[in-house]
């Protein structure tokens, strides 16, 4: 029998409104009847049948577990506990009020580049925990970063559905995040590493700055091509006002080679994050 609790989740918490979905889970928010807490449900359905298509293979559920249980960090968000029965295995996750970022920027007309930092430095902070245990998230991406509330504005990252231990010379995962955000080495089924997620940073960050997607094509052909290409520009219409560091940050994630692209840790010393 499997670790995770075989009780019903509804004799513990009171199930309430869907939050989210994706590919075979379902996010609700769920009350503690015990505790009157509030937090996040995901119930991940299980594949029935090995040949069925529906359903996540028991082993992304645990590896996605494994992840989760290994990650303390304030920039992450934190698993509680898990349950299983026939259909499901439900995660019991920290439940954050602000929602995701991208509709928190929406509703404001322009950002300013301090508020922009202030975001990216905690999206980097949480990186740095994942980068510094080998995992890559590898599906960063607006949807997958979350905020507390809307004052002092905590990210949280979550979705670790597709990330991954990454061991050397071992990771040839054939895998595709969202096309927007996904690094060239993505598109030509190269190794992927912690280097993927930096590409998707530079992405956010050239998002966030300016409300438009650096390689979004009319399609997906043409978004890959762009992204191989490494076709972006800061268009003076939407970056005018927008700081030489800013576009040296961007600059130093939007590149083709890995190896030659920012890490982490270069970010988190890059004086558009920490000013001298
Ligand atoms: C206030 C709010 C609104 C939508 C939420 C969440 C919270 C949320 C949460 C989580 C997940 C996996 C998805 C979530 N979603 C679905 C959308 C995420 N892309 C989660 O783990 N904690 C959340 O608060």
């Amino acid at each position: 029998s499997s670790p995770y609790r075989h009780e019903p989740v509804e004799d513990w918490y009171i199930v309430g409104e869907e939050i989210g979905s994706g590919h075979f889970a379902v996010v609700k928010k769920v009350v503690c009847k015990r505790s009157g807490t509030e937090f996040a449900a995901k119930f991940i359905r299980k594949k029935r049948a090995s040949t069925s298509r529906r359903g996540a293979r028991r082993e992304d559920i645990e590896r996605e577990i494994s992840i989760l249980q290994e990650l303390n960090h304030v920039n992450i968000i934190k698993l509680y506990d898990i349950f299983e029965d026939k259909q499901d295995v439900t995660l019991i996750l920290e439940l954050v009020s602000g929602g995701e970022l991208f509709d928190f920027i929406a509703e404001r007309d322009v950002l300013h580049e301090s508020e922009a930092t202030a975001f990216i430095a905690q999206v980097l902070e949480g990186l740095a925990h994942m980068h510094l245990k080998n995992i890559a998230h590898l599906d960063l991406k607006p949807e997958n970063i979350l905020l507390t509330n809307r004052a002092q504005a905590v990210i949280k990252l979550i979705d670790f559905g597709i990330s991954r231990k990454i061991e050397d010379g071992k990771n040839e995962i054939q895998m595709l995040g969202t096309p927007e955000f996904v690094a060239p080495e993505v598109i030509a089924y190269e190794p992927l590493g912690l280097y993927t997620d930096m590409w998707a940073v530079g992405v956010i960050t050239y998002i966030l700055l300016s409300g438009c997607s650096p390689f979004l094509g009319d399609n997906k052909q043409e978004t890959f091509a762009n992204i191989c290409a490494v076709d972006f520009s800061f268009d003076d219409e939407f970056f005018g006002n927008t700081s030489d560091l800013a576009k040296d940050f961007i600059r130093g994630l939007l590149v083709k080679h890995p190896g030659r692209r920012a890490s982490v840790t270069d970010c988190l010393s890059h004086p558009w994050i920490k000013p001298i």
